[in-house]
C-alpha cells in the first residue's frame, strides 16, 4: 500500500493547522506523527483515514499498484485512537464477534485465542462499561492490531495504559506489525521508538 499526500493542508475557521505536506508513506514501514498537543496530528491522522477532508491539496491511495478512492478506504485500515468509542452494552466477546463481522481476522484467530492474547479470561462476559479505561485501551488495540489490514492507525496507543500495558503494546508491534503500514500518533517516545520515520507537524506551520 502507497499513500500520496500532495500539498495537503487543513484549517479550522481562519486558523491554519498545517499547510503544504508532500509526504509518501508505504507499506513494510512505520511513521510517527510528532507534536506538542493540539499541533495537529489527530488532524493528519483523520485526513489520511478520509473522516476529514484537507481543506487544501490531494491524498491517493495506491494498492498493488491500482488506486483506491478515498470512499473504499476504510475497507483497509484498522484505527485505535481515544475517539474512537466501543459499544459499552456489549460483553467483550460481543464485541469481538461484532467487530469481526466487518474485518478479517488476522491469522483467523479465534475469541478465545484473542481473549487469551488480551489476558481477560475473567471478564469475557463482562460489559465493557464495566472494565477500567486501561483495559478498554487493550481491547481497542487489539482489535485494530488483529484486524486483517494493509494499514494500521494509532493514536495515542498508550493513553490509559500502565508500565505492562505499555510491555504488551510492543509486543502487539512486535507480533502483528510485519509487512504493513502503520502510523501512529504520539508525544511519547515509548510508543513510537519502533517508527522508522518521524514526522513533526510543526514543521508544517
Ligand atoms: N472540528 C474542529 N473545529 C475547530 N478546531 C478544531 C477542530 N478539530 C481540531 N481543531 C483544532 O485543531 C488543532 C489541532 O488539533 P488536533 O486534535 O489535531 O491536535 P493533536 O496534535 O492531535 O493534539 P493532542 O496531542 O492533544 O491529541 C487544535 O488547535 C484544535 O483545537
Amino acid at each position: 500500500m502507497k499513500i500520496v499526500l500532495a500539498q495537503i493542508g487543513r484549517r479550522f475557521n481562519r486558523e491554519w493547522i498545517f499547510n503544504h505536506i508532500d509526504y509518501t508513506f508505504e507499506t513494510g514501514k512505520s511513521y510517527a506523527i510528532l507534536g506538542i498537543n493540539g499541533s495537529g496530528k489527530s488532524t493528519l491522522l483523520q485526513i489520511i483515514s478520509g473522516a476529514l477532508t484537507s481543506s487544501v491539496g490531494n491524498i491517493s491511495y495506491f494498492m498493488a499498484g491500482k488506486e483506491i478512492q478515498v470512499e473504499e478506504i476504510f475497507q483497509h485500515f484498522s484505527l485505535a485512537a481515544p475517539y474512537l468509542d466501543l459499544i459499552e452494552e456489549f460483553t467483550l466477546l460481543e464485541v469481538l464477534e461484532f467487530h469481526f463481522n466487518f474485518k478479517k481476522r488476522i491469522d483467523g484467530l479465534t475469541n478465545e485465542q484473542l481473549v487469551d492474547l488480551l489476558n481477560m479470561q475473567k471478564s469475557k462476559n463482562k460489559q465493557l462499561k464495566y472494565f477500567s479505561s486501561g483495559m478498554k485501551q487493550r481491547v481497542k488495540l487489539l482489535l485494530a492490531f488483529c484486524s486483517d489490514t494493509p494499514l494500521l492507525l494509532l493514536d495515542e496507543p498508550t493513553a490509559n495504559l500502565d508500565e505492562q500495558g505499555i510491555i504488551w503494546y510492543l509486543e502487539l508491534v512486535k507480533t502483528f506489525a510485519d509487512n504493513r503500514l502503520i502510523i501512529v500518533c504520539s508525544n511519547q517516545a515509548h510508543e513510537y521508538a519502533f517508527c522508522d520515520h518521524k514526522i513533526l507537524v510543526a514543521d508544517y506551520k
